[in-house]
């Protein structure tokens, strides 16, 4: 029996690398390596790495100047790095099959004022390529709290309200990626607690998110990771459990002799201010521990009038982070 020819051999092979390749996990959304700009004398982007997961939420953060917008639009394309490298989903930056799946809503957004806000969306499902049904980008419009002035001449919108029509641009076409600069930066209350709610929904359908927010408290409560940028480098990334540590547990109590104090410096390093107490629980606390030391100290007649969770705050965290930056590490 005669063995396969050349040709059959080189069909298999390719075969195999195709298979290979179609079990490799999808390329990041975002991947970025030692990206740096300059504009003139102001270094802006020194030396930026990172990446977004598919379907992962990450917040930029940084001090006004810190080269956030810079490194976003790098990665769109719009800005030309003096060094680096970027990917997007897969694909170079600034290639179109990327650019189709990709949202983006700006820092600094204005749309044609003549037009009504079902139009500026019609005008960009065109430029995106991808089919949009009128009903898609009608519900798109009513996610952002825009049906009421759908057909509305933009001229007419509050700030806010051109704000909303940004983010329904940026959502319109299914996006795989969305790059948000600053969503919330003209929007009430309410409009935030909106775009909280929306990126969440993005969670759920795994849809990528890179999010610069100046609300911390925003970024804390949405995203997986976090990359802190200062003067142009990334100062520290990780998710929020690795920046922000562990749980502590905050008591007031009265009644604490030497026993009891042994007992909550058993549980874990033990602080004092007056009569509240906080321990820094271990890394992966039993579902036992907090209700057996309130039973111990119970027992050893201490008396209890609160216990709650706290946590370090991002906000705490990045002020820390910032600060504790040497000059020379600064440019
Ligand atoms: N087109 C430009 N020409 C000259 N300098 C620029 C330009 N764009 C940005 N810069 C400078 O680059 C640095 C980083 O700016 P960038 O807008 O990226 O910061 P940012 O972190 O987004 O700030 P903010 O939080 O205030 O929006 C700043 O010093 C800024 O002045």
């Amino acid at each position: 029996m005669s063995g396969p020819t050349a040709a059959q051999g080189d069909a298999r092979s390719l075969d195999t690398v195709g298979r290979v390749l179609a079990d490799l996990p999808p390329a990041p959304a975002v991947w970025c390596w030692g990206l740096r700009k300059r504009y003139r004398r102001q270094v802006a982007v020194d030396g930026v790495s990172f990446t977004v997961g598919r379907g992962e939420v990450v917040g930029l953060l940084g001090p006004n100047g810190a080269g956030k917008t810079s490194v976003i639009k790098i990665l769109l394309g719009l800005v030309r790095p003096d060094a680096g490298d970027v990917s997007l989903l897969g694909q170079p930056a600034g290639d179109p099959r990327s650019r189709t799946r990709v949202g983006y809503l700006p820092e600094l957004f204005r749309y044609q004022p003549w037009l009504t806000a079902t139009e500026v969306l019609a005008l960009h499902v065109r430029l995106s390529g991808i089919a949009v049904s009128t009903e898609e980008q009608r519900e798109c419009l009513a996610t952002v709290g825009l049906a009421d002035r759908a057909g509305d001449r933009v001229g007419g919108f509050s700030k806010g309200m051109q704000q909303r029509l940004g983010l329904a641009v940026a959502l319109v076409a299914r996006p795989d990626l969305v790059v948000l600069d600053e969503p919330t930066s003209a929007l009430d209350p309410i409009g935030r607690a909106d775009v909280r709610d929306l990126l969440l929904s993005l969670k759920d359908r795994q849809v990528a998110v890179l999010l610069n927010s100046h609300l911390i408290g925003e970024v804390e409560r949405v995203c997986d990771r976090v990359v802190i940028l200062d003067k142009g480098q990334v100062a520290a990334s990780g998710t929020l459990e690795e920046l922000l540590g562990g749980h502590e547990l905050r008591m007031r109590l009265d009644g604490v002799d030497a026993q009891a104090e042994a007992r909550l410096a058993a549980t874990g390093r033990l602080t004092r201010s007056g009569n509240v107490f906080t321990i820094a629980l271990p890394a992966d606390p039993g579902a036992a521990t907090v209700p057996d030391l309130i039973a111990d100290l119970v027992d050893l007649g201490v008396r209890v009038h609160a216990v709650e969770p706290a946590r370090t705050s991002l906000e705490e965290r990045l002020l820390a982070i910032l600060r504790a930056r040497p000059d020379e590490e600064r440019r």
